[in-house]
């Protein structure tokens, strides 16, 4: 079967009709769905942040030429993207098809921007943190941002990529009109968010949770479980502050 791909009326009004040999068979190569537009990555300015790159990196220039900062495809199924997550939480057995459904629902919804580092060189994703943007009717029907599920490889830990991938999404979040954005992480990560803008609210930084995943219902403080009745304690939580 001949396609045909591109057809032009030229000034004389002759219609020049381009067609693609190809095959059928090459033709049947998938394009892959982007999460949302990578282009919006290209235009964030890296100067804004308070994080300190050396040498300086940033999504559109991250250093080397087979790092890519990009959203997520869906074809980052088989570009190991849940085994990298599997090393900041349990991921469970995630088939293909859940995997599309739940991009998909990501997708139509239009507030989940999660980002990914891939090694182009080995066709695999090595970092990723997600911006998720909660609708509010306060602040004049604002929104805001959550960051989540930050990681890197262990094999490529300690080069900056940490910081461009929170950077990334934290510029993001600001782009596309936040007015602030917030984490919940260890104790032993609170330098490495403050040093990317991030803080701890005075009396306002506390993080709780009550899970349904497991029985009795339970409160964590950090990595402590503790029984809701004695729950005086909780963890932290730390932002960063748009309109300040
Ligand atoms: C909101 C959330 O999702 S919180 C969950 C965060 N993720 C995890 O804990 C998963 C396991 N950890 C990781 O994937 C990585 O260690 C990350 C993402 C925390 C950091 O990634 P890296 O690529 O190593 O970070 P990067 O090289 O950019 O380091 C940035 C700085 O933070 C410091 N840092 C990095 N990891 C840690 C850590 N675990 N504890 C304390 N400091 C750290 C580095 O020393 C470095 O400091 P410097 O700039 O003064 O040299």
């Amino acid at each position: 079967m001949v396609r045909c791909s591109e057809v032009r009326v030229n000034i004389k009004g002759m219609l020049k009709v381009k067609v693609n040999l190809k095959h059928n068979k090459k033709y049947k190569k998938q394009q892959e769905t982007y999460l949302y537009d990578p282009n919006i990555l290209l235009k964030l300015n890296f100067h804004q942040s308070p994080a300190k790159f050396e040498p300086f990196i940033s999504a559109a220039y991250p250093g080397e030429n087979w790092i890519k900062v990009r959203p997520l495809k869906d074809g980052d199924y088989d570009r190991g993207f849940l085994q990298l997550l599997s090393q900041l939480t349990e991921v469970g057995h995630v088939t293909r098809t859940q995997f599309l459904t739940r991009f998909s629902q990501m997708k139509a919804s239009g507030d989940y921007y999660v980002t990914v580092i891939e090694d182009t060189r080995k066709n695999e994703i090595i970092g990723a943190a997600s911006l998720i943007v909660e609708r509010k009717f306060i602040h004049n029907c604002a929104i805001r941002g959550r960051l989540e599920d930050v990681v890197v490889n262990d094999n490529y830990r300690g080069k900056q990529l940490g910081k461009l991938i929170v950077v990334t999404v934290s510029l993001l979040a600001q782009h596309i009109g936040c007015y602030k954005m917030s984490l919940d992480c260890k104790d032993k990560l609170i330098k490495f968010y403050e040093s990317l803008g991030y803080a701890l609210i005075p009396g306002n930084a506390n993080s709780m949770t009550i899970r349904y995943d497991e029985e009795p219902f339970t409160v964590r403080h950090n990595n402590t479980m503790l029984d809701v009745s004695d729950a005086n304690t909780v963890s932290q939580t730390v932002s960063l502050d748009f309109s300040s």
